[in-house]
């Protein structure tokens, strides 16, 4: 079995092909090219901290692969003495034919760029490929994903303005300054309250672990879009509930939204349908006045998409 660790997972990412793994991952959900179930997760008793196991199956000729990923959501990492991350994970993938293991794929690094991929596929399918203005980002969240957002978005789009807020003031201010340095840019920008960073965005990230709103619907302009990402207590508490019922709402798999989504089913939301099918131009939001929401929950294919995109890439860069 081979094992690729996380330093060499992150020399092999890149974002391009990332973008094209979770764009495949998608769309083949909705051929139903797939097999993942509802995930299964472990408590440690009374602690908010999970061991989550997502299986899949996906049937591609370039991205496809059996796997299974492990996850861990320890929010209280945030609070030790040294922090740790607060959401880790491997991935294992396993010869469709066989059976046999045939690598152990580190994935921390790919969690981030494949959650922040699956924005940007939702993002230019659900709104962008519509001619929608990409003036204003607005990034909640500084964490992990918060930075890995910053990166994907700048190499995927044109914004002319990135607003950037955090909880804790300082850890957005810091990621402001190091990817100006970084893209020898200025259009980073710190902003003080959650209000200022929403209010006029073209394009809205939430990646918290709020269990409280953090995006108002009275902040969001007309014709917005939102990708939520984070999980907090359910996986929709960073959008007001009430704007789910004025927006087109879009979800990554039907299975894992009635899973884990159920509130929003049982207070009466519809769900306008799979990323993969607005992907495959089936469904699409037709008014341009109308917000849409990218429910993002994660799914075990993207993850399987990913480690065969770096098993490859290993192979190909390590042939001997
Ligand atoms: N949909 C998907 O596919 C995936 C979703 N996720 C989810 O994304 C979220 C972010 O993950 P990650 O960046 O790795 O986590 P981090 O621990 O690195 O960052 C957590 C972020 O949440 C903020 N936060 C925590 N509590 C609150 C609160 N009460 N109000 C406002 N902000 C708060 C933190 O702010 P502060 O700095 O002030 O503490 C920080 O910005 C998590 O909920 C995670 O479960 C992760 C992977 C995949
Ligand atoms: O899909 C994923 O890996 C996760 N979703 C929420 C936390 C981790």
């Amino acid at each position: 079995m081979i094992v690729i660790d996380e330093n060499m997972v992150l020399k092999l990412l890149d974002w391009d092909k990332t973008f094209q793994a979770m764009e495949v991952a998608m769309r083949r959900c909705t051929e139903k090219r797939i097999v993942q179930t509802a995930r299964s997760k472990t408590q440690v008793l009374d602690k908010p901290n999970l061991l989550v196991s997502m299986p899949g199956y996906l049937e591609d000729s370039t991205f496809g692969a059996l796997g299974c990923k492990l996850v861990t959501f320890f929010p209280t990492n945030s609070n030790l003495p040294k922090p740790l991350p607060t959401v880790m994970a491997s991935i294992l993938l396993f010869d469709e034919t066989t059976g046999l293991p045939k690598a152990y794929v580190g994935g921390f690094e790919i969690t981030k760029w494949r959650t922040a991929a699956a924005s940007a596929v939702a993002t230019q399918h659900i709104y962008a490929k519509r001619s929608k203005p990409l003036r204003v980002l607005a990034i909640l969240g500084a964490g992990e994903q918060g930075r890995a957002h910053a990166d994907c978005f700048k190499h995927c789009f044109n914004f002319q303005e990135i607003r950037v807020w955090n909880r804790t003031a300082s850890k957005a201010k810091s990621l402001v300054d190091e990817y100006n340095k970084k893209y020898n840019t200025n259009i980073f920008k710190h902003c003080e309250s959650n209000e200022k960073c929403v209010r006029g965005a073209d394009v809205i990230v939430a990646v918290t672990n709020t269990s409280e709103p953090i995006v108002m619907a009275d902040w969001v302009k007309a014709g917005a879009h939102i990708n939520s990402v984070g999980l907090g207590k359910t996986h929709h508490s960073e959008v007001e509930e009430k704007l789910y019922f004025d927006a087109d709402v879009y979800i990554d798999h039907w299975e894992g939204a009635r899973a884990e989504l159920s509130g929003l089913i049982k207070a009466g939301v519809q769900f306008k349908g799979e990323v993969g099918s607005v992907i495959a131009n089936e469904v699409q939001t037709e008014d341009a006045n109308r917000v849409t929401i990218f429910q993002s929950l994660g799914m075990a294919v993207e993850d399987c998409a990913m480690g065969r995109l770096i098993y490859d890439t290993y192979l190909k860069t390590h042939s001997n």
